[in-house]
C-alpha cells in the first residue's frame, strides 16, 4: 500500500479511493480458495490508515470476518451497518479481455476485474466516505460498523449465517444494514428490501438394476424423469406468470435443473440417479405449498424417490424490510437530494441480507452503480472510475443522513 495521508493524496495521481479499490481487487479472494488472509492484511492496514479500530472475527480457522468501527457520540442509539462480502466468484480467464486480478484501468476509466461490481467497490466506498467525513471534521451520532464478510458467494454458512449468532453481533446493536444490490444499466439505483430464498434441491430416485436391453419397470431413470418433468412444467408456468403479469424476477419462483448424476455404463440400468435444481423462492410464496408440491411429485413417481435440500438452503423464514420508518425515509431523502431515482424490488439472487433480516435487523441492498451493465458473475466485469467515485459521495450523504451529526 503506497503511503498516503488522511486527506487522501495518492502518489499515482489517482484519487486514493480508486487506488485502494484497485489494490483490493488484486487480492485473489476467489473461490474455491479465497485468499481471506490477504484481504484481512489489506484491511488491517487500511483501517489503520483511516484510523478506525478493527476487529478480526474468526468464523473458521481459515476464514475471518473483519469489522471496523466508527464510534458515534451516542452509542446507545441503534447503529448503522455497512456490509460487503470479500469473496468473489471464479473466472474463465480465456473469456477475459484483461487479467481479472490486475484491476487494469482503461483509458476511459473503466476498471476491469473480478469483483469490480460484485462487490468490492462497496467495501472501499464505505471506508473512503468515512475518510472524507473525518477529514471534513464531521462525526456521527450513531456508531457506524463497516463489515467485511466471508463466503457470501457460496451461501454464507461460514460467514454471515454464523456471525449473526455471535455475541459480537448482538453487541453491535444494528438498527439497519446496507448491503449489495444490482447495477442499473439506466439512470438511478436499484434497491432491494427482500430477497428470494435459495433452495438447492436434490432429487434421488432408486430402482431395480439389470441389462439395459430390457424394459426394466420402474427404473430409477423413469421415476426421476417424472419428477424432472413436473418441476420443469412448474418452471414454465412461473415464467409465464412473470411475463403475463409483468412481474419482476424477485416475485416468482425460478427453477433450473443444473446437475445430473448417476449411471455407470450405457448398458447397465443404475440403482440410483439424481437431479439437482437451483430454485429461488420469493417471500410471497408459501413454503409449505411448494414443499407439498415437490413431495407429491416424488410420491407420484413411485417408491424409492426422495428429496432433500443442500446445506443451509431450503425453506426458511424469509423476511422483508419495511419501506417505511426513519432508515428507509433517510435513504429516500438522500436519493431525492441527489436527484437519484430509486427502484425498489425483491433481490432475485441471495445475499447476506437474508440472515440480517431473519435476525430482526432491517437491511437494504443497494449498489450505487447506475448506467452500467449488470456483469455480476460475468466475464469482463468492470466499473468506471467516475461511477465508483459517485458511489463514495453517495455513502458520504447516506452516513450524514442515517448516522446523524453529533
Ligand atoms: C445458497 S446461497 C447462494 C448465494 C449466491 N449469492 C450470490 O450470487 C447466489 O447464488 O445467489
Ligand atoms: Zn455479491
Ligand atoms: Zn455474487
Amino acid at each position: 500500500m503506497p503511503s498516503s495521508d488522511l486527506n487522501g493524496t495518492s502518489p499515482a495521481a489517482e484519487p486514493i479511493a480508486v487506488t485502494r479499490y484497485r489494490e483490493y481487487l488484486r487480492i485473489k479472494t476467489v473461490h474455491p480458495e479465497p485468499d481471506y488472509e490477504g484481504a484481512v492484511q489489506f484491511l488491517r492496514k487500511y483501517a489503520d490508515e483511516v484510523q478506525l479500530p478493527i476487529d478480526v472475527i474468526p468464523i473458521t480457522p481459515k476464514k475471518s470476518m473483519v469489522i471496523m468501527k466508527w464510534e458515534g457520540s451516542d452509542s446507545s442509539k441503534p447503529a448503522l451497518g455497512l456490509t460487503s462480502h470479500m469473496d468473489v466468484v471464479p473466472v474463465f480467464p480465456a473469456l477475459w479481455s484483461h487479467d481479472p486480478f490486475a484491476a487494469t484501468k482503461l483509458p476511459n476509466g473503466d476498471i476491469v476485474a473480478r469483483g469490480a461490481q460484485d462487490m468490492k467497490p462497496l467495501g472501499v466506498q464505505y471506508v473512503e466516505a468515512i475518510r472524507r467525513l473525518k477529514t471534513a471534521g464531521w462525526s456521527p451520532k450513531r456508531n457506524v460498523w463497516v463489515i467485511f464478510t466471508t463466503d457470501e458467494e457460496i451461501g454464507s454458512l461460514d460467514g454471515m449465517a454464523k456471525f449473526v449468532q455471535t455475541e459480537k453481533f448482538r453487541e453491535m446493536n444494528l438498527g439497519c444494514v446496507l448491503d449489495e444490490g444490482i447495477p442499473n444499466p439506466n439512470e438511478g439505483y436499484n434497491v432491494y428490501y427482500g430477497e428470494r430464498a435459495p433452495w438447492w434441491l436434490i432429487v434421488t430416485a432408486t430402482g431395480p438394476v439389470g441389462h439395459a436391453s430390457q424394459f426394466i419397470p420402474d427404473s430409477a431413470g423413469v421415476k426421476l424423469n417424472h419428477v424432472i418433468s413436473k418441476l420443469l412444467e412448474f418452471r414454465k408456468s412461473e415464467e409465464k406468470r412473470m411475463k403475463t403479469n409483468k412481474l419482476g424476477l424477485g416475485e416468482v419462483v425460478s427453477l433450473n435443473w443444473t446437475i445430473a448424476g448417476g449411471g455407470v455404463q450405457f448398458n447397465v440400468v443404475p440403482a440410483s440417479m439424481t437431479a439437482k435444481f437451483d430454485i429461488r423462492v420469493p417471500p410471497t410464496v408459501s413454503n409449505e405449498e411448494l414443499v407439498g408440491r415437490i413431495r407429491t411429485w416424488c410420491k407420484e413417481a413411485g417408491d424409492g424417490v426422495s428429496f432433500a435440500f443442500d446445506g443451509i438452503t431450503g425453506p426458511r423464514e424469509n423476511g422483508l424490510s419495511k419501506m417505511e420508518g426513519e432508515w428507509w425515509e433517510g435513504i429516500e431523502r438522500v436519493a431525492k437530494r441527489r436527484n437519484m431515482p430509486l427502484y425498489p424490488s425483491i433481490f432475485p439472487a441471495a445475499t447476506d441480507s437474508r440472515f440480517l433480516r431473519s435476525s430482526g435487523v432491517p437491511s437494504f441492498g443497494l449498489s450505487p452503480i447506475q448506467k452500467t451493465p449488470n456483469l455480476l458473475h460475468d466475464h469482463n466485469e468492470y466499473l468506471n472510475e467516475a461511477t465508483f467515485l459517485e458511489g463514495v459521495e453517495w455513502y458520504v450523504d447516506v452516513m450524514k443522513e442515517l448516522a446523524g451529526s453529533s
